[in-house]
């Protein structure tokens, strides 16, 4: 991870002058697209970067010990041993950045992390994931909950009403509260961009977020209808490098919800590398949140690497 962002006052004068040009958002997301990709030889190179900046997500109603321990094994080892070591990289410790689970669930990642001696980061959804709609006192307990069993990384979301009424200081003052009550974890903060609006309040939100000294502004929780988009992450991303201007520190990007395919990966990151630069391509400043698609890396990776589509039952599973 990062160095801390230690955040800033809150700037409701500046705030309040923000427009985001719509039009500008989106040809520049288009322009993006539109961009070539990684060569070929160079695709599994990127295709292993993009497994190492997943936080491998289980967020589901039906969670056990039993699939949170799968969940555990496949982050340590996310691409099959023979196919790494046919690329010489076997003994290069690739793993996802982190899993990600239900605060319910982190006692079970810890434990099963720990009995395969491994140090990744356990990530844990806070403050009443996903909708946030739980007094103040249930999600900051939530928040000291994840982190005494155990977990370093607390992906809180915001209180969307207030966003949409323009409540943006109380929004602050409750995001630094959250930031307290993570102590040493670092805060991650879900903006839950498809249910904002608009480009505007989706930058506000970012910029109240960092201010409020989140170490990564997180796009949604993969349950609203419209989840990760470009266009979203264009404004996100600039409110990232103008944060970084203001202050001079860097804050993570964590795309989220819907990303599926190893193609969409490589979109992330070409985006990344244009907007924000080579320092922001790093698991201590880039996530993508996802619970499948690291297996369609794989499967990609697989067919680099031996030229090959995997017969489907051998295909590597998630
Ligand atoms: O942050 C993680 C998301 O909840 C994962 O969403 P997904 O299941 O659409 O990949």
């Amino acid at each position: 991870m990062s160095a801390r962002n230690p955040g800033t006052d809150f700037d409701l004068e500046w705030l309040s002058k923000v427009r985001v040009n719509t039009q500008a958002v989106l040809k520049r997301a288009q322009h993006i697209q539109g961009l070539k990709l990684p060569k070929k030889q160079w695709q599994t190179a990127w295709l292993l970067k993009a497994a190492s900046c997943i936080d491998l997500t289980t967020l589901a109603g039906d969670d056990t010990p039993s699939n949170v321990h799968r969940l555990c094994v496949k982050a340590i080892q996310p691409v099959r041993y023979d196919l790494l070591r046919r690329m010489d990289m076997h003994d290069k410790g690739l793993t996802t950045a982190a899993v990600c689970v239900y605060p319910s669930r982190v006692a079970d990642a810890v434990r099963s992390l720990k009995a395969a001696n491994s140090c990744l980061p356990v990530a844990s959804v806070a403050t009443g994931f996903p909708a946030g709609q739980t007094p103040l006192e249930t999600r900051l307990q939530e928040v000291r909950m994840a982190v005494r069993d155990g977990a370093t990384e607390i992906d809180i979301v915001i209180n969307r009403t207030l966003a949409l009424t323009g409540q943006w200081e109380v929004m602050y003052r409750e995001i630094v509260q959250f930031r307290e009550a993570c102590g040493d974890a670092h805060m991650k903060t879900i903006l839950a961009t498809g249910d904002l609006g608009t480009f505007t309040n989706i930058y506000k939100a970012s910029m109240v977020a960092m201010m409020a000294g989140s170490d990564f502004i997180k796009t949604s929780t993969g349950k609203e209808a419209i989840n990760a988009t470009y266009p979203v992450a264009i404004v996100m991303v600039r409110a990232i490098r103008d944060y970084f201007l203001r202050t001079g520190h860097k804050v993570g990007f964590k795309p989220a919800g819907g990303i599926r395919t190893a193609q969409e990966a490589l979109v992330w990151l070409t985006l990344i590398k244009e907007e924000l630069g080579n320092d922001w391509l790093h698991p201590h400043l880039f996530r993508l949140g996802a619970s499948s698609l690291l297996a369609d890396i794989e499967r990609q990776v697989y067919h680099h690497v031996t030229g090959q589509y995997a017969a489907y039952h051998e295909q590597p599973m998630a």
